[in-house]
């Protein structure tokens, strides 16, 4: 049998509880050699401890390097069907181990259950993709004058470093990894400190898919870990999600050391919604645009503009689904909304609702806490918020705010949507709402974004490129072009007759 696929694989190593060792190098968990003190991880549904994380030092970013390092040898030298049989055996493994590894994701972030399938049914959706594609990544023959050729080869780019972001812990470390590792790179991953559990369940799943010890790598931490990291003269490339502000530290390491960079950032999208939209879809998008993972999206269209002419109508009936939103324990199967990730990031998100009120906005629904009894009381779960009156010079319209809060904004015309649409240092993603196929591919082509939707909202699937365009981002994730971020391009020249060098050489 060519491929391990249609035999069942049998999962040995998965931790199915939240407990350490945290890191994982070399195959296995283990405590790092070196620590500056342990973090205390907090649970949002309940905020309690959930688990003490040592901090890995400088010596414990080398020891990974240098693992990731020795083992790039024998890991790029694999032809892509054999690199890339082992990312399908992955993706198996966690389709078959996909409710335990969900209710992972549920502790770390406090994201309903039903959200967390989702975002882990995307990650072997990512682990196929890319490892279907290995074998295909390959080079050209470039024929040339007198029988001379060039090959162009597709070569790996040595050791990835990665640091992801806390709101979709395990799709943000697949979306770096399946493409790296398809490409023949060995990689170090730092979670977020808010997140650090399921990296650790993918390491166990690589080393079950026959994934050798080393290929993949964990170094847990906070911004200091990340910065050895990013800093380490032996790491080729970053591949980054977060903020701007640590996206700009990130380059700045990588510039020392002229290291390739792509940076998945924040962002202010815009949704914009035209009078002969279909108002109930509409309101749909709005909120999986707003509302999904408590509006921890990086990718949200929390500026909606609707035409005036609608503006009432869709405003009734948004607040009416919004006001249906259960918030809840994040493992009951109707809870829609959870729990905001921390009590810091919870008051910045109420925050702005009280800046929006300041300036004038009217709160027609949500921006408070919600206080949950027993073992809930302690998280922090906030009402999705729908704003009206709003204006574009409002911080809660300028900034990400990063929560539940929608901001609905009224327009006229479509030449002053789009200006206003595209008044923003961010270009994450943005949606259009018509019937009118012209206008629908008009403003999608005038919204300077890196993904703009038609008719839809917050849809990502691997097949295709997502990344930023101004402040939202460098690079690409997804899809075929991901290949050319975790390579680098080498021609190798055949000279098939003599060598000619013009009037330097006399017979
Ligand atoms: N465009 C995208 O795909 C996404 C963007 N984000 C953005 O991320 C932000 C929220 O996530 P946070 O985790 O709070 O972002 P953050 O920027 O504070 O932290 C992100 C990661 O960077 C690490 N870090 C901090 N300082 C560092 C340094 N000097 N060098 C290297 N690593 C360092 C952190 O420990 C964490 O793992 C939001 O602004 C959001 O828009 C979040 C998810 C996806
Ligand atoms: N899963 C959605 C990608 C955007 C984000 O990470 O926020």
């Amino acid at each position: 049998m060519a491929s391990g696929l249609s035999s069942r694989v049998i999962s040995r190593n998965i931790t199915r509880t939240i407990r350490g060792p945290w890191n994982f190098v070399a195959g296995k968990r283990c405590l790092p050699v070196d620590s500056s003190g342990s973090m205390k991880v907090i649970e949002p549904a309940s905020g309690e401890l959930l688990c003490g994380v040592p901090i890995s030092g400088t010596e414990e970013v080398n020891r990974a390097v240098g693992v990731a390092k020795g083992v790039f040898a024998t890991w790029s030298k694999l032809s892509g069907r054999e690199g890339g049989e082992k990312l399908l055996r992955a993706g198996q493994i966690i389709r078959e181990n996909l409710e335990d590894i969900s209710r992972l994701e549920v502790q770390d972030t406090g994201k309903p259950i039903w959200e967390a399938r989702l975002d882990i049914t995307s990650c072997p959706d990512a682990l196929e993709y890319y490892g279907g594609l290995a074998p295909c990544i390959v080079g050209q023959h470039v024929p040339l004058p007198g029988g001379s050729f060039a090959m162009v080869q597709k070569e790996p780019l040595g050791v990835i470093g990665g640091v992801g972001a806390w709101n979709f812990p395990m799709q943000t470390c697949i979306w770096k990894v399946a493409p790296a590792l398809a490409c023949g790179n060995t990689f170090v991953y730092k979670p977020s400190q808010f997140t650090p559990v399921t990296a650790v369940t993918l390491g166990e799943v690589l080393a079950d898919a026959g994934v050798p010890d080393g290929v993949y790598n964990v170094v847990q931490g906070e911004g200091q870990t990340g910065a050895y990291l990013c800093e380490h003269p032996d790491v080729a490339k970053l591949s980054f999600t977060g903020s701007v502000p640590t996206g700009t530290k990130v380059m700045t390491a990588g510039a020392q050391d002229i290291k390739s960079v792509t940076l998945e950032l924040g962002g202010k999208s815009p949704l914009i919604i035209f009078p002969d939209a279909d108002v109930k879809n509409a309101v749909k998008a709005t909120l999986m645009a707003n509302f999904l993972s408590q509006g921890q999206v990086c990718s949200n269209g929390t500026r909606v503009f609707v035409h005036r002419s609608i503006a009432a109508e869709f405003l009734k009936q948004l607040v009416t689904a919004t006001e249906k939103l259960k918030i809840g324990d994040p493992f009951a199967e109707d809870t829609t909304v959870g729990a905001t990730i921390h009590e810091d990031h919870a008051r910045k998100v109420l925050s702005y609702v009280d800046s929006a009120r300041q300036e004038g906005a009217t709160v027609l629904c949500g921006g408070e806490r919600v206080l949950l009894k027993g073992k809930l009381a302690g998280g922090w779960y906030l009402s999705p918020a729908v704003l009206t009156d709003c204006r574009d010079d409002m911080k809660v319209v300028q900034e990400e705010v990063f929560g539940s809060v929608a901001s609905v904004l009224e327009f006229d015309t479509e030449e002053e949507a789009v200006k206003r649409a595209n008044d923003t240092k961010f270009g994450l993603a943005g949606a259009v709402f018509t019937k009118d196929i012209q206008r629908g591919h008009r403003v999608a082509n005038a919204i300077e974004a890196g993904t703009v939707w038609i008719n839809t909202y917050n849809l990502y699937p691997t097949e295709v490129p997502f990344g930023g365009y101004k402040q939202s981002g460098i690079g690409r994730e997804n899809g075929l072009t991901a290949v050319d971020y975790f390579t680098q391009t080498r021609t190798i020249y055949v000279e098939m007759g003599d060598v000619d060098c013009g009037l330097l050489y006399q017979d």
